[in-house]
């Protein structure tokens, strides 16, 4: 497994309030990461900083992959780079179908021809079953996305960041409202996903973070208050005292 991601002593205040306080982090490819922590701890804020949405005050945020510096990129720059990012709450296409929500999402060299006639090539239906069949919506393809579940909704969403073809998934409170039969589902995708890419999970549900069964960080005022497995963090008397409650 070698790094793709680095974040290295990094620090991000929003008027003299530091969010992130010389945080420093690192994801391997492939990798699943839970990342967990207390309201307020840096959690969004960090996403934001590897996605380029904010900009560190200061630190190193390097994508290993190309030995290159994140910080001096733009947000779609970053996207095309490879990195991809699920908000909680999904933003699917309504009124298209799953098939169509995937197509648009793929993402391709075009040529002009091409993208003149918006042209499916079979390589592209190829490429949307696959992605149907890893999220569990074969079956769905020509639903409109509006009638679908909860559940069913998020994982058309990863399945449209898969067809950005990124390298690191950054997945933003997956199971929140979800079925515990849609939850598992859920887990074990990332899981999957996690064999051939880095995905980092950030959730509250810790069932749902014992399922993915993974290197688990905990964020607390912006910095890393502890690292492990699971039973490692849970453990820990600092975790226990600012997150877990006695
Ligand atoms: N743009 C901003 N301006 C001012 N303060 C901000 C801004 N963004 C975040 N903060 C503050 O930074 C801290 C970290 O917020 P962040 O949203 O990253 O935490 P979080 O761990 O994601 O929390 P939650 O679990 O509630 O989503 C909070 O105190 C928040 O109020």
């Amino acid at each position: 497994m070698s790094t793709l991601l680095e974040v290295n002593g990094v620090s991000v205040s929003f008027d003299g309030f530091r969010a992130i306080n010389n945080l420093s982090f690192a994801i391997g490819l492939p990798e699943l990461r839970a990342v967990i922590g207390p309201n307020g701890a840096g959690k969004t804020t960090f996403m934001d900083i590897v996605t380029g949405k904010t900009k560190p005050d200061e630190g190193i945020v390097r994508w290993a992959e190309s030995a290159q510096s994140l910080l001096s990129m733009t947000e779609a720059k970053i996207a095309r780079a490879g990195i991809g990012r699920k908000f909680q709450r999904p933003t699917v296409f309504e009124d298209q179908t799953v098939w169509d929500n995937l197509r648009v999402a793929l993402s391709k060299p075009r040529g002009p021809f091409a993208a003149m006639f918006d042209r499916v090539t079979p390589e592209d239906r190829k490429r949307i079953d696959e992605i149907a069949g890893e999220i569990g919506l074969s079956g769905h393809l020509s639903r409109m996305a509006g009638i679908l579940s909860h559940g069913q909704k998020q994982w058309l969403e990863i399945g449209m960041l898969l067809a950005q073809d990124p390298k690191l998934l950054l997945v933003d409170e997956p199971a929140a409202g979800m079925t515990t039969e849609e939850r598992n589902h859920t887990a074990d995708l990332l899981k999957r996903l996690a064999k051939s890419h880095a995905v980092v999970v950030v959730e509250h549900d810790m069932d749902f973070v014992r399922r993915l069964d993974c290197r688990v960080t905990v964020l607390h005022e912006g910095s890393v208050l502890s690292e492990g497995s699971l039973d490692h963090v849970m453990a820990d008397e600092r975790v226990i005292e600012v997150y877990l409650g006695r």
